[in-house]
């Protein structure tokens, strides 16, 4: 299987799993796993193994009907329900290569029964695209790629609550998030009842899923805003590593890990809570972050490394040691004054400054080409999940808002918060307590 690197080690109830090595004589197989769904169907195709570790199969579509053998980055597939967990994948997914995050309005006239024959139809696509299975009445965009980590995840926004009636259940996590003196937030690109983040390594079958979703919602849900994001590549190093962002920091070292004693108290919603269909799931806060990137690269490597209390090259404190070394916030230098500035984001930004409060951030880089002044349009669409976005999100983007040295390199241009429900079983779709309880 792939190691794919990033700040979110993956547990091992979550570890994304490669499909089977193909036929065990090595032969090729006859039709590829997608080429025989789009024909037969699933059922048909259930015990035919197609693809593998090795690629060594060495078909194109273009040879006509001979399988595309997969790599082990193409066969590998994400559980929709992670075993031995309840949340939903994309969580704590390692980060993949190519994303979508996109969000609907529920349709004029629609309303609870819309919306629960949408997220039943929606819940089975995913689970089916996950699985590397492709709809009957196919574009083929992804025919020959294979699950490649596929993950589709759903939530709801404030909105979703009063379009079904359901607002005396929405929970007061999705209050709206406060104002912030860097926000220069688009309300087109912002909020939506509904909110799909896609992820694959694969930016076709990322592309697929975007696509087959959309064209499932028609009648019940119109397009609000859809954005597209991009990771290193897994495989790319040789040596896993934390993702690089495009202001060439390492991002996403100090997250918490999965491993950690309370990582699911604080990121995922507990039996306490009061809405009980949300035990299990998490909050998604997405933030449009575009980098002031003809700013930032005017710094010296050195101003960089004080903006964020971090070397550029290995992710290391200031304070030295490695890319893992906790930082010694209390350190001084000859001059006296604390090795890692009072202001740099890493510091303000650490449990310690914020009475425990931590998120985890699974973001994706943008470039949406330059802006009319030659700027680039690009950053990142930061996305972090957590069991309270006001104890989270909301307590550290304030401190970070009140004086961070990193905060005028940015422009927070749009907003979202989404309850993330767990995963259904099988069979079952994603928020159908809620709307059938
Ligand atoms: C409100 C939360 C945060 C926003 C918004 C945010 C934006 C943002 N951050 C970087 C780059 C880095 N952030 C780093 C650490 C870090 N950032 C946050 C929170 C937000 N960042 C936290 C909670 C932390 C961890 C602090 C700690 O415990 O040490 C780092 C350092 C490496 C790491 O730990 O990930 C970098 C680099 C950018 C570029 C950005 C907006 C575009
Ligand atoms: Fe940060």
């Amino acid at each position: 299987m792939s190691k794919q690197q990033d700040a979110t080690a993956t547990p091992p109830d979550d570890a994304p799993r490669t499909r089977p090595a193909p036929a065990p004589d090595g032969t090729a197989p006859q039709l590829s796993r997608r080429r025989l769904l789009g024909t037969v169907g699933a059922a048909g195709a259930a015990g035919l193994v197609v693809g593998g570790a090795g690629g060594a199969l060495g078909a194109s579509a273009a040879q006509g009907d001979a399988p595309a053998a997969l790599t082990t980055l193409g066969s590998t597939e994400v559980a929709f329900r992670t075993a031995g967990a309840k949340h939903q994948a994309g969580i704590t997914t390692p980060l993949q290569a190519s994303g979508h995050l996109v969000a609907f309005d529920l349709a004029p006239g629609a309303g609870r029964k819309e919306a629960a024959a949408l997220l039943r139809r929606w819940s089975q696509t995913a689970r089916e695209l996950m699985a590397g299975r492709t709809p009957q009445a196919d574009t083929d965009v992804a025919l020959d790629a294979g699950p490649s980590s596929l993950t589709v995840t759903f939530g709801l926004g404030r909105g979703f609550f009063d379009r079904t009636g359901l607002t005396a259940r929405r929970p007061v996590q999705l209050d709206p998030l406060p104002a912030f003196s860097n926000d220069a937030l688009d309300p087109r690109r912002s909020d939506g009842d509904l909110w799909i983040q896609i992820g694959a390594d694969d930016a076709l079958v990322a592309f697929h899923a975007l696509r087959t979703l959309q064209k499932e919602a028609a009648g019940a849900a119109r397009l609000r805003w859809q954005m597209n994001g991009f990771n290193r590549t897994p495989g790319a190093t040789a040596r896993p590593m934390t993702a690089r962002n495009l202001m060439g920091q390492v991002d996403g070292t100090n997250n918490p890990k999965p491993s950690d004693p309370d990582f699911d108290r604080r990121i995922f919603v507990g039996a306490d809570t009061a809405q009980e269909w949300m035990r299990g799931g998490s909050y998604a806060v997405v933030r449009r972050i575009r980098m002031l990137l003809d700013d930032w690269e005017q710094r010296s490597r050195t101003e960089q490394e004080r903006v964020i209390g971090r070397r550029k090259d290995s992710g290391a404190p200031l304070t030295g040691g490695t890319e893992t070394t906790p930082m010694k916030l209390d350190a001084t230098g000859p001059d006296g004054l604390p090795v890692i500035p009072a202001d740099a984001h890493a510091r303000i930004a650490a449990p310690e400054a914020n009475q425990g409060a931590a998120m985890l951030r699974r973001p994706f880089s943008f470039h949406d080409g330059f802006r009319d002044d030659g700027a680039p349009d690009a950053g990142l669409l930061f996305v972090c999940w957590q069991a309270d976005p006001l104890r989270a999100f909301t307590q550290i983007q304030r401190k970070l808002d009140r004086g961070d040295a990193l905060s005028p390199f940015l422009r927070h241009e749009a907003s979202g918060l989404y309850a993330v429900p767990p995963a259904p079983s099988d069979g079952d779709y994603v928020a159908q307590p809620l709307l059938e309880g």
